[in-house]
């Protein structure tokens, strides 16, 4: 089922984003699905939602729901501007909530950018400066950030076996960039589950640029990272579900 969200303005651009958000958000707790739960008042998938359709290039959002949610989820986004958005059921996995939620993009927009849902602060910059290494020519783009920590390979879970060279390590964020086409063929054709979209391009040996990252973009995944994002962000004038009341 596929539902469209009548929104009041719809983007122009050449982008259409992606969003997964049917995840249990099982590190997270709390029995609700992450992409349902708040920071500060509004919903983490409606802050992602928001940003993106933010984000001048985009025309299109669309959005993989937990699939008993998705009239939730329609009223959660309604009222967001910027850019038209789309909800579907998501699946069982990452990748097959990709999948299900590129299937409808039918539009023909050339660049598709994949978001986390759950990577709720990413600044609509972020998605800018991926889009346009996209439009540059890259076939895929991931923002990449530095490795901080010295990380060690461990044999069993209190034996160390080795040092890595953090010098070679970068850690890989989202919107995730691609050119639409070949984002499609690769999904299609998707084997073994990876952990993001990128790893697709990559086994199927294409060349993934990297662009900055931003540490707003960090992907909220435990009850810490739920702190750190409501100290982090603001307020909202927005309800979380139904139309605005303006
Ligand atoms: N079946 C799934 C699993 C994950 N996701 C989405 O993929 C993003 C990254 O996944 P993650 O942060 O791991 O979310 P969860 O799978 O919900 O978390 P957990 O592994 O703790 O259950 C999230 O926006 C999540 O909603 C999805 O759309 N469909
Ligand atoms: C896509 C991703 O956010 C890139 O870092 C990450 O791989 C998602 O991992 P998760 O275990 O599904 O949260």
């Amino acid at each position: 089922m596929t539902r469209d969200v009548t929104t009041p303005d719809s983007g122009g651009g050449d982008v259409a984003v992606v969003i997964p958000a049917a995840g249990l958000g099982l590190r997270l707790g709390g029995g609700t699905p992450k992409a349902l739960r708040e920071i500060n008042g509004e919903s983490i998938l409606r802050r992602a939602v928001r940003t993106a359709a933010a984000a001048p290039s985009v025309a299109l959002v669309a959005v993989a729901a937990p699939a008993d949610r998705v009239e939730e989820v329609v009223a959660l986004v309604a009222g967001v501007s910027g850019a038209r958005i789309r909800v579907v059921a998501g699946g069982a996995s990452r990748q097959s909530s990709v999948a299900a939620a590129l299937a409808a993009v039918v539009e023909a927009l050339p660049i598709v950018l994949v978001h986390d849902a759950a990577r709720a602060l990413a600044p609509a910059s972020l998605f800018e400066r991926v889009a346009a290494a996209v439009r540059d020519g890259a076939e895929a783009v991931v923002p990449v950030l530095p490795v901080a920590d010295t990380i060690k390979r461990v044999s069993t879970p209190d034996r160390v076996a080795g040092t890595v060279d953090r010098a070679e390590l970068r850690r890989v964020q989202t919107p995730q960039g691609f050119a639409a086409s070949l984002l499609r063929t690769l999904h299609a054709g998707a084997g073994a589950e990876l952990t993001d979209d990128a790893g697709l391009v990559e086994a199927a040996g294409g060349a993934v640029r990297c662009v900055p990252g931003d540490e707003l973009a960090f992907k909220v995944t435990t009850p810490f990272d739920l702190r750190i994002a409501q100290a982090l962000a603001g307020g909202t004038t927005h309800p979380t579900t139904g139309p605005p009341a303006e």
